[in-house]
């Protein structure tokens, strides 16, 4: 996988221009969803380089993040006069630059992209590392392919128009940067006031962040090894977001993740030992600004039947999981029994309440 450049903007418009003008692009694309039309095309359209660029915009959210939206963007695509020597712009949150990244990376089988990232969630995570995809089957990105984006813009000015649960939502992948990294800027994360958002502060915990996924994506770009560490708190999260979503109460991908963290932080504590002290302030810092996700012991086995679908897997009926032993101390490839899995909703549902 080639190597994509992340750039910290002072001037996103100079950026930009250097990033059109990197190759010579017959056509330019901007897609965006219909919030992001709203609230952050505005910023960039007024760019003289754009003036030509054609515009595709689709549904919010990740009920959108499907095979019809990825068709209509390829119809898109192709009858505005797409080539191989076009370039894709995805301007949103993390369900643009997943299902954009993968529009591009297979429209005429790949064509150039750059991601402008507008939530914190795809600042510090979805925009990066060239995770690209779909929801399939009821399934979180069960459709996708590793492309990276030629640039990774970051522009925080973006997130003054968005609102406070998906700030959380990126905060807990944060959080996940955190705890699979080291205590410092695991304690950082913890201490921040969410309440009143200190957004230079933010800007620097992001810098870091990205930091943190980049060098592990740098060292096993494919998942073959240690990447599985960005999928902490994935196993179960994931089973917890495909769930919300088939019982018709959808959740954001973050606090998904977060729920999920406190059951992999539980089961990392029972079966390698991570550390009390660090495992009661996580989980409390989760409870306080994420609340709960509701469901019963009746629906432990259709959340197991979801585990058994996790990317990480080697077969049906091993549900593999990465564990911490303490803060960067990351243990991948561990497997839990459905009793073991069981015990950790048991948790879950004692634990938040
Ligand atoms: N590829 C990866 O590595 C990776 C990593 C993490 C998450 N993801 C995926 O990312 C998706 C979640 O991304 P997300 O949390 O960014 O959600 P999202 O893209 O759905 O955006 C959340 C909401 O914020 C709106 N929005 C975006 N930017 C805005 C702005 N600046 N101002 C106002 N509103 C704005 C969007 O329209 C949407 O309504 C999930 O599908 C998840 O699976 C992928
Ligand atoms: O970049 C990665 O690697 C991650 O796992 C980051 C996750 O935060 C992200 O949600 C990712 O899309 C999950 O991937 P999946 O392979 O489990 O679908
Ligand atoms: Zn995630």
């Amino acid at each position: 996988m080639s190597k994509q450049e992340v750039v910290i903007c002072h001037n996103l418009e100079e950026n930009l221009q250097k990033a059109v003008t990197s190759k010579t692009y017959d056509k330019l694309f901007i897609l965006t969803d219909e919030h992001t039309r709203t609230y952050c095309l505005p910023i960039i359209e007024k760019y003289p380089f754009l003036a030509q660029a054609e515009h595709i915009c689709i549904g919010v959210e990740d009920i959108h993040k499907n095979l019809e939206t990825l068709a209509y963007v390829w119809s898109q695509l192709s009858n505005k006069g797409g080539t191989r020597h076009s370039l894709m712009i995805n301007l949103g949150g993390g369900m643009i630059t997943d299902l954009g990244g993968f529009a591009a990376a297979t429209f005429k089988r790949g064509i150039d992209m750059v991601n402008i990232p507008t939530t914190l969630l795809a600042m510090v995570d979805a925009s990066v590392g060239g995770k690209t995809g779909i929801n399939f089957n009821g399934l979180k990105n069960e459709i996708g392919v590793f492309a990276p984006a030629n640039y990774v813009l970051i522009d925080c000015e973006f997130l003054k128009s968005l609102d406070y649960p998906n700030i959380l939502s990126g905060y807990a992948e944060m959080l996940k940067h955190g705890l699979i990294s080291n205590t410092e800027h695991w304690s950082e994360l913890i201490k921040f006031d969410m309440e009143h958002v200190d957004y230079k502060h933010l800007q620097q915990l992001v810098a870091t962040s990205i930091e943190v996924k980049e060098k592990v994506v740098e060292q096993d770009p494919f998942e073959k090894n240690i990447r599985k560490a960005l999928n902490f708190g994935h196993t179960v999260g994931h089973a917890f977001e495909s769930f919300a979503l088939e019982t018709g109460n959808p959740v954001l991908h973050g606090y998904a993740v977060a729920w999920g963290m406190v059951c992999e932080l539980y089961y990392s504590h029972l079966k390698v030992g991570f550390p009390k002290d660090k495992l009661r302030p996580t989980i409390q810092f989760i409870k306080e600004h994420y609340g709960k996700l509701a469901f019963s012991c009746k629906d432990y086995d259709r959340l197991y039947e979801f585990m058994k679908h996790d990317k990480k897997n080697s077969s049906l009926g091993n549900v593999n999981f990465t564990l911490l032993s303490e803060i960067g101390d990351i243990h991948i490839n561990q497997s839990a029994t459905q009793d073991e899995v069981y015990d950790m909703f048991d948790f879950y549902c004692e634990t938040m309440g």
